[in-house]
């Protein structure tokens, strides 16, 4: 066995150190350092109790009281009529929300909104999501088996339609519906990042692969008047963005097309392609004739452009590293990718010029580019 580096036997030292329960006594005590060791301590209760908080979050997201509150404060009687619970239930839940800043009290009696309850009001893809997080954590409720067992038995894979199955195109409308209204309602938060950072006003017509219900086109579209728009998803999705785009008066420049990219070749035209929150869905074999399908369908200096949570940038490490690779696993396919594993299957496919743009909120999705080049592809 190799010997340990220089830094594996400092890091080794600090381990005993700070798990030695006389230093942590110690720390605690001594004024210099009782700071940092509250807001340790405060931070190793937070994982601890992780999902204590976010039940009672999911209790205000399904009693929809943050939307009572937001429209008037009210009492705890108010709230407990409104919200069909015993009195000493709304006090307890209201109690627990104040503490996770979530409500503040107001005047006489009264119950308003929080700091973090008045920000999560005007993130409705956040809310949309804690509620389908019950789905998730049911998943999770034994994580080492998960770990253990074959990947995606649970019921993620059964929600997330077309990871399972040999024929995704045929799913039906109630397959598609209830993913579909997920993806809209937390597609405003990509949107805006990747618009942050990207702007489609050099191109002619967009692609979206994967488009969902024509939420990320029409945000596009809505900056971009000159632009032509595309969107292929499986046909029942894609049906669902038929509607949106008439809906939205976009009918005009923005087409949808059924079928599946595993079978059928995309469609031509665009001079440039997104894949927002579509390859991290897929395993790599998947992804590579994606990839090469994309290729394909671009003119000689097309852009691709990739929005999805990358692995490994230590900003967000929490969330793709934890939420989205275990989100994945339960799922059943896929995994949030590095940048670099994203830039072989890139440079593999032929793509060339390829750039992580760091957004500005990076929690959900960063930004990739790169350019089709004839040059170099590997056929193999
Ligand atoms: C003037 C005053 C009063 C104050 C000034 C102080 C100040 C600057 C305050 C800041 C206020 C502010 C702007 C707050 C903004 C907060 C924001 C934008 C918070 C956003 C939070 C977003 C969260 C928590 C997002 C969660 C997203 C989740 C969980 C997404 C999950 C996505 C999934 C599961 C996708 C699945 C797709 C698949 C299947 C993997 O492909
Ligand atoms: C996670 S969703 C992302 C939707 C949208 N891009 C967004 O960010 O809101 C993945 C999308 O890929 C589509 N999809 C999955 N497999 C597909 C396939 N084989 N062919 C075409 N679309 C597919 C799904 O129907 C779904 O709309």
């Amino acid at each position: 066995m190799n010997s340990l580096s220089l830094r594996d036997r400092l890091l080794g030292w600090r381990d005993s150190v700070l798990s030695n329960p006389r230093f942590q006594r110690f720390a605690a005590v001594f004024p210099l350092m009782r700071p940092v060791a509250r807001r340790r301590a405060a931070a190793m209760f937070d994982l601890v109790a992780g999902f204590v908080y976010s039940q009672i979050l999911l209790a205000c997201v399904q009693l929809r009281l943050f939307d009572l509150i937001a429209e008037r404060p009210a009492t705890v009687d108010e709230l407990s009529v409104r919200c069909e619970l015993p009195r000493e239930s709304m006090q307890m839940l209201l109690d627990a929300a104040i503490a996770l800043k979530l409500v503040q009290p107001r005047s006489e009696g009264r119950y308003g909104l929080g700091q973090l309850g008045a920000e999560l009001c005007g993130n409705r893809g956040v809310l949309a999501m804690v509620e389908h997080h019950a789905m998730l954590y049911r998943d999770l409720a034994d994580p080492v088996a998960l770990l253990r067992g074959p990947r995606g038995g649970g019921e993620l894979a059964a929600y997330w339609a077309y990871v399972r199955g040999e024929r995704p195109a045929e799913l039906g409308a109630e397959h598609v519906a209830s993913y579909t209204a997920l993806m809209a309602a937390s597609q405003p938060m990509i949107a805006r990042e990747v618009l942050h950072v990207f702007s489609f006003g050099a191109h002619r017509c967009l692609l979206d692969v994967g488009g969902g219900d024509g939420s990320f086109l029409s945000a596009v579209a809505a900056q971009t008047p000159e632009l032509r728009c595309i969107l292929f998803d499986l046909p029942a999705v894609a049906a669902k963005a038929a509607d949106r785009f008439r809906t939205n008066g976009l009918a005009e420049r923005a087409t949808a097309i059924g079928g599946s990219f595993r079978t059928d070749p995309l469609p031509e035209g665009a001079d440039i392609v997104s894949l927002v929150r579509v390859i991290h869905d897929h395993d790599d074999e998947v992804v590579a004739a994606l990839l090469r399908a994309v290729h394909s369908a671009l003119p000689e200096r097309g852009t691709l452009l990739i929005a999805e949570p990358i692995a490994g940038l230590s900003r967000t490490a929490s969330i793709s590293d934890g939420y989205f690779a275990f989100y994945l696993r339960a799922m059943g396919t896929g995994k949030a990718r590095t940048f670099e594993h994203l830039r072989s299957l890139l440079e593999a496919a032929g793509f060339a010029e390829i750039k992580l743009h760091l957004v500005p909120m990076p929690l959900v999705a960063s930004v990739i580019t790169a350019t089709k080049t004839s040059k170099c592809v590997n056929l193999a």
